[in-house]
């Protein structure tokens, strides 16, 4: 496809909001398990940009479009799907009639194809009890197009509602607040109940989420409930008590929480992502199940999202940054808060390690490692890296030293996202922003390296000097098991990691995984001293599994297609399989795992780990 961009606004819709922008979806569907499709009705609401415009220009990607209507006349309109490019879709051009006024409803029928990108389809047998499907859905960066026509760009936000029908017995969850207006439906669809939902806040159509399922909840604080299969909810109570402490925390930070609920939904394990930060509603992976609260960073990843990406959000994925470097910075100032600083600058240290190694393996020189991204004729899901994140993060925390630490950076933090919400922004308007809150620092600002920092590909032109205080032990244990010979006695034992958290453990493993690859026997003897084979969780596991990988350690094969068999998340699944594919006597092994799992990965899992296998689909 070459460097095409889709459009003059976004590089990856066809939609052209600048024109005739859509202001709000309401969706009237049926979940049809049976054909695992979504089938009814969207009708969206325009408010014309220009009066010359006679077209409104959608998204679309495998929808089978039935009529295009006005919804107060019933006037046929009509309509044509433009060519696919690759996973892009295609646009859906609709021929309005004249003198379009603001508030006018198109309603357009339809239906998703059964293989829809966005949405995952799981027969009982693939859920934890067994006994009833589930359907969820997965839209940033641009599959909402795969399940609703829309102006799929993160430059164009609307309101939404709903009316979900499903089995009676089954739960509906959307990115929205729940009107608790249920009603049974109408005699055509016995044993069926329509669930109503309504998101009164403006949003990019990336954050509609649904899902389907057998699913029971629990309180976990005054504006939060944990939902998910009943084996599982009183494990994700105990594991996500903090969040109401993390909310307030975000919000002393960042400002008031506008969305009202903030719920937790613990997918199916094939869900691809740690958190998806889908309004009122985290979707997050069980893998986050430790059973000691110790992976729930990623909560405060996600609430932080609410203010960072949902409420001033990037306005295309070429300054998704915006969106993920933010986030990360107040996440770690949440941590902060919470745990103290030198725990905050430790979690920067681990990020920084992730960072290295991404730059490592895309190269120093691939225009993806730059922190703004040029994504004409890239699909995000390509693009997707941990880049925005910890480049974008360091990149925060070193304009917050400059401009005189935390209590200087912090207002400002407050008063960019007072300033910006509800809105779509670029670069430009955020460094913008900046210069104009600190009109006393534009030495400070001019002395920055902002071409290297937005526009130049590998590691950071400046990397922080962190505290180390909590990190220090865990490279002194590491660097001891990197120098030893091997010679006996072995100069270890299981004190060594009772003395230390499991975000240290994890930080061990990563120091040692970043390392020249240990021995086979030296592997060996670091499982079985701490037991590593057999924890529970999975940032310690994935760690430990890939420095076996890595030594080429036979015993670490099995264990590898175990965990990428389990569970679907990509932040694991990803590099275990690239792993796997290096290593010439694993490689059979993970081709033949992957086709065997495809079919129960979700569509942008499979996607990306056939690209990591070279697997032509
Ligand atoms: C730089 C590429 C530009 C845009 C990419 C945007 C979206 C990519 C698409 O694949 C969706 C990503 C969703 C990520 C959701 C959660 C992450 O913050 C966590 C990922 C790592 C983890 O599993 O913990
Ligand atoms: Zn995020």
């Amino acid at each position: 496809m070459g460097k095409q961009a889709l459009s003059p606004g976004d590089p990856t819709s066809f939609s052209r909001p600048e024109l005739v922008a859509v202001t709000h979806i309401h969706l009237d569907l049926n979940v049809n398990f049976k054909e695992t499709k979504l089938q009814g009705r969207a009708d969206l609401t325009l408010n014309p940009r220009s009066q010359e415009t006679t077209q409104l220009v959608l998204d679309s990607r495998d929808l089978s479009i039935t009529s295009v209507k006005v919804q107060s006349t019933g006037q046929v309109l009509e309509y044509s799907l433009g060519t696919p490019i690759g996973t892009f879709g295609c646009s859906l051009t609709i021929q309005l009639p004249a003198n379009v006024s603001e508030g006018q409803i198109i309603s357009i029928e339809y239906e998703t194809s059964s293989s829809a990108s966005a949405l995952q389809w799981l027969g009982a047998e693939q859920t934890v009890g067994k006994r009833h499907p589930y359907l969820f859905s997965q839209c940033q960066a641009i599959h909402a197009r795969s399940m609703i026509p829309c102006q799929d760009t993160p430059s164009a936000k609307i309101t939404y509602s709903a009316e979900i029908t499903v089995p009676e017995e089954l739960t509906v969850l959307m990115s929205a607040l729940q009107d608790d207006s249920e009603t049974q439906s109408s005699k055509a669809q016995p044993g069926t109940k329509v669930h109503r939902f309504r998101q009164p806040i403006p949003m990019p159509t990336y954050l509609i989420a649904i899902a389907v399922g057998h699913l029971e909840s629990r309180q976990i604080g005054p504006r939060s409930r944990v939902w998910s299969e009943k084996e599982l909810v009183d494990l994700a109570a105990f594991e996500f008590d903090e969040t109401e402490m993390f909310l307030e925390t975000a919000e002393a930070l960042c400002g008031p929480y506008v969305w009202g609920q903030y719920d937790l939904l613990v997918l199916p394990s094939s869900f691809p992502f740690g958190g998806m930060e889908n309004p009122c509603i985290t979707f997050v992976t069980p893998t986050l199940l430790a059973g000691d609260k110790s992976l729930a960073n990623v909560v405060a990843h996600e609430i932080a999202h609410s203010w960072t990406g949902n409420l001033v959000t990037n306005r295309t994925f070429e300054d998704f940054w915006l969106n993920e470097g933010w986030t990360v910075f107040v996440e770690r100032k949440i941590k902060g808060r919470i745990q103290g600083e030198p725990a905050r600058h430790f979690d920067a240290i681990g990020g920084l390690k992730e960072l290295h190694e991404t730059v490592e393996r895309r190269g120093a020189s691939d225009p993806l490692t730059c922190l703004v991204h040029d994504l004409r004729g890239v699909d995000p899901d390509d693009a997707f890296s941990t880049v925005p994140y910890e480049k974008g993060h360091t990149f925060l925390y070193y304009l917050e030293v400059q401009l005189g630490g935390a209590e200087a950076f912090e207002p400002f933090m407050k008063a960019y996202l007072d300033h910006f919400k509800f809105k779509s922004i670029s670069t430009d308007d955020w460094r913008n922003f900046l210069y104009d809150y600190f009109p006393g620092k534009h030495n400070i600002l001019n002395g920055i390296d902002w071409d290297s920092w937005l526009h130049k590909p590998g590691m950071p032109p400046h990397i922080p000097s962190y505290d180390t205080s909590l990190s220090d032990a865990c490279t002194a244990l590491a660097d001891r098991w990197r120098k030893w010979q091997e010679t006996p006695p072995k100069p270890f034992n299981p004190t060594d990691w009772a003395s230390l958290s499991p975000e240290q453990h994890v930080e061990v493993l990563a120091q040692l995984l970043a390392g020249p690859a240990l021995t086979p026997s030296k592997v060996e003897i670091l499982g079985k001293t701490y037991n590593l084979s057999t924890t529970k969780n999975c940032e310690i596991r994935f760690r430990w599994i890939r420095i076996g990988l890595k030594a080429r350690w036979e015993p670490a094969i099995a264990p590898a297609l175990e965990f990428v068999t389990e569970q679907g998340r990509m932040k694991y699944v990803r590099p275990i399989y690239r792993d796997l594919y290096d290593w010439e006597e694993a490689r059979p092994h993970a081709i033949a795992t992957y086709k065997q799992n495809r079919a129960s990965m979700m569509w942008v899992s499979a996607h990306t780990v056939a690209k990591d296998l070279h697997i032509q689909e």
